[in-house]
């Protein structure tokens, strides 16, 4: 049997992603799994190895890639990101929903791969909203947050191709965005919770 169909949250940096998920990741423990991706990015003070990301160098990380050993990669504001076979694998092996946080490269490098997501993007409510985020997040140097701010516009352009995303979820009202996360993943999460008791 086929498991169940995994979930690409993909949209700005700073538009709500991560919070998005660790929320779903919390509420249904055992039912949503995270597909950790690799990066070469610096860690942020509280990342875990292994948990939030596989931190490499740039060479081990080609070298994995060179080896066919990733889905889908790219370059997001001057560092690599990508989904290794084995992220994916890991989670579905629990039988859980694999959540994918990756860029607007990657939903179409997805696309062309027979993993059959559910596409979200998670949208803020204005670009200046999305500044003010990312400043208060105080994760970014200023020129790694304008580098941030350029991708988003692009993001936001390139997310209007009709039939790119399932659904478009603008991230004003915490909560609310929440609802209508949960709302769309509802089947997914039933059908899973039901072949647990079976
Ligand atoms: N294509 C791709 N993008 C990724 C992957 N992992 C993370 N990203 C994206 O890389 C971007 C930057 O991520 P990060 O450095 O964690 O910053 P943040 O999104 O602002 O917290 C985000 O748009 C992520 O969705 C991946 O495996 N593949
Ligand atoms: N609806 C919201 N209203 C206000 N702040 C939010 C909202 N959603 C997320 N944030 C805050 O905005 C920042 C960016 O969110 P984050 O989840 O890190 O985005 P992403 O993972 O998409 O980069 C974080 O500091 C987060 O706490």
């Amino acid at each position: 049997m086929q498991g169940p169909r995994p979930v690409v949250l993909s949209g700005p940096s700073g538009a709500g992603k991560s919070t998005l998920l660790k929320k779903l990741l919390k509420d249904y423990e055992n039912i949503f799994g995270f597909s950790v991706s690799h990066t070469t990015r610096q860690p942020r003070p509280g990342e875990v190895n292994g948990k939030d990301y596989h931190f490499v160098t740039r060479e081990e990380m080609q070298k994995e890639i060179d080896a066919g050993e990733f889905i889908e990669h790219a370059e997001f504001s001057g560092n690599m990101y990508g989904t290794s076979k084995g992220a994916v694998q890991a989670v579905q092996a629990q039988n859980q929903i694999c959540i994918l946080d990756i860029d607007i490269q990657g939903v179409k490098n997805i696309k062309r791969t027979d993993l059959n997501p559910i596409y979200i993007s998670v949208q803020p409510p204005s670009i200046d909203i999305l500044e003010k985020r990312l400043r208060d997040r105080k994760t970014e140097t200023e020129e790694s947050l304008l580098k941030r701010l350029t991708a988003a516009r692009i993001d936001l352009e390139l997310s209007k191709e009709p039939g790119l995303f399932d659904l478009v979820i603008i991230n004003d009202d915490l909560e609310k965005a929440y609802s209508e996360l949960k709302e769309i993943l509802l089947e997914e999460i039933k059908k899973t919770q039901e072949s647990r008791k079976s």
